[in-house]
Parts: C-alpha cells; structure tokens; sequence
C-alpha cells in the first residue's frame, strides 16, 4: 500500500509532516509513505496584511481540493490554521501529540518577566489576539504589524529595527531555533490561539484505511483539549479578524476551559475560566460551545 501525504512547502509544514510520517513509518512498516508540497495561495500573496484577504483558510485550499480529487490520501495542517468548518467530504483524524501550546518572545535581549521589557519597546506581530492581551499587560509598548513565514519574522527584528516578535513556541521548537526564544509568555498573560501547538491530520470522510494507519499516534489528552478549543471557536463563529483565544487544562477528570473573545478594535473583550467534570471528547466538545455562548453574552451585555 502507497500512501501520498500532501503538505504545505514551508520550513515548518515540511519539518511537522516528516515528524508525522516518521511515526506512521514506524507503527505501519508495510506501508510506503510519500510526501507531497502544494502550494497554496497564501504561499503566493506574500505581502498583503492576512486581515486585509480575508479568506478562510487560505493556506489549505488547494491541498483540500487535492484530497477530494485523491491525488494525496491524507494532509497535515497546523490545526490552528483551519477554520472551524470542516471541508465537506472530509474529516480529521486523531490528533498527534500536542506541542507547547504557549506565545513565546524573540528579542534582542531575553528578559525574565515582561516588566523588563524597555518603556515603550517595539514588538511585531500581525495578530490582534497577541496585540491587545500584550497591551493589556504593557499598554505603552509599541507593536507593528508583520508578516511571513518564522524565519522572515525572525530576521525582522534586525532588518525593521524592532525589540522583538511573537511567536508560538512549537513553530519555533520545530524548526530548531528554540534557543533563540527569549520569553514564553505565561498563558494567563497571553492566552494561546485555540489549538495552538496541534497538528491536524486530514483525510476523505469514510477512508476506513487511512484512519486505521493514524490510530496508534492518538494522543487522547492533546485530542480532548483540542476538541474544546475548536468548539469554542465554532460556538463564537469566529474568524482571525478577531481577537480570540482559547486553552483547554485537564487536571484529573476535570476540564479548565479559558476563552477570549474580543471586538476588532480590542476596546472590549471578555475572558471566561469554566471547570468541568471531563472524560470523554463530547464532554470537552460541548464545554467549548458552553463557553462560547457565555462570553458571547458577556461581549454583547
Ligand atoms: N499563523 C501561522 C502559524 N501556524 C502555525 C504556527 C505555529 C505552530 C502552531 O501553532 O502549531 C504559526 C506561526 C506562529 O503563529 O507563530
């Protein structure tokens, strides 16, 4: 048996797909994997602020259509890039274990709490999410828009001039440049995007086959996090011209669901902590879309 798996051709798509298939290579040793790069038309926009295009899932499209046309049997994704739809047609499998969920700072000089970062320091990032909980914990920073993949935003922070970026640490720890993080910022400062840190695996809906292979790499903790998360994102229908977040903490058999949500402006926004007893995937699903309903009554009170 051959099996085609289609990703996109960044650093980071390519080191995240080879970790996925070398552990399908190593639970399915009769099966012959090949990966395959698309390009994807966000690969091609490159310097269009992401707001201003405004498509959902812009940098899955192609690689979705090629899994319904069967030239590729599965897909991984960064799971915090999907929308919250999924593709007709297709489906997710299970969810491989879960890398460092947190937002992380790359500076000039590594600091140890944010109060050491300089008055008034400039630090790029293109998302509102990280903008507005930054400028709730130091309003007086400076933060400009940037954009790219993480090696360019890296490189930013010499050639624009800047203090530093944010980032998610599993990008960075994947590529290899974990060294130069020089701040994980704490999730009560900055909450984390919903699945951050996840991969997806996608596949055709019903492909009995393909779902057997992905089995043995579930991780069930990463799965029932990842289910509230996006439950939550779907509840509020969000898009990425908002400002929201979302992580799940399993703490024996109860779940601690933290959402954000808030305007595009950043002028109002609500955080919410609900703790649930958990143990199975519908219970997190359904916490998720709990959550989503209170904060969306709190936002619009
Ligand atoms: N938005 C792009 C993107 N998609 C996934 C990651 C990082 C890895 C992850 O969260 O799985 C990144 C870069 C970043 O946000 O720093």
């Amino acid at each position: 048996m051959k099996v085609v798996v289609g990703t996109r051709g960044s650093k980071l798509a390519l080191t995240q797909t080879e970790w996925v298939v070398n552990q399908l290579r190593g639970c399915n040793p009769e099966v012959e994997f090949e990966i395959k790069i698309i390009k994807t038309k966000g690969d091609l926009i490159q310097n269009v602020p992401l707001d201003k295009i405004g498509d959902k899932g812009l940098f899955v499209k192609e690689i979705e259509q090629q899994l319904l046309d069967g030239e590729i049997d599965l897909a991984i994704h960064s799971m915090k890039d999907m929308p919250s739809e999924v593709c007709p047609g297709l489906a997710f499998t299970y969810t491989p274990v879960r890398e460092d969920a947190r937002d992380v700072l790359v500076l000039k000089h590594p600091i140890k709490s944010l109060e050491e970062l300089p008055q008034g320091a400039t630090i790029g990032t293109g998302s509102k999410r990280r903008k507005y909980q930054l400028l709730n914990a130091r309003p007086d920073l400076n933060i400009v828009p940037i954009r790219g993949n993480i090696d360019t935003r890296i490189s930013k922070i010499e050639t624009e001039n800047l203090d530093g970026v944010v980032l998610a640490a599993a990008g960075i720890k994947r590529i290899g440049r974990e060294e130069e993080i020089g701040y994980y910022i704490p999730v009560e400062i900055v909450l984390p995007a919903p699945a951050q840190g996840a991969l997806a695996i996608e596949i055709r809906e019903n492909d009995e086959k393909i779902y057997d292979l992905i089995r043995p790499i579930e991780d069930r903790l990463s799965q029932m996090q990842i289910e509230a998360e996006r439950a939550f994102l779907d509840g509020v229908e969000g898009s990425c011209h908002l400002p929201i977040g979302a992580y799940a903490e399993l703490e024996e058999e109860r779940m601690k669901l933290t959402c954000l949500l808030g305007d595009e402006e950043g002028v109002k926004m609500v955080k919410e902590i609900l703790y649930r007893a958990c143990t199975t995937v519908e219970e997190a699903r359904n916490l998720g879309y709990e959550a989503a309903k209170v904060i969306l009554e709190k936002l619009q009170a």
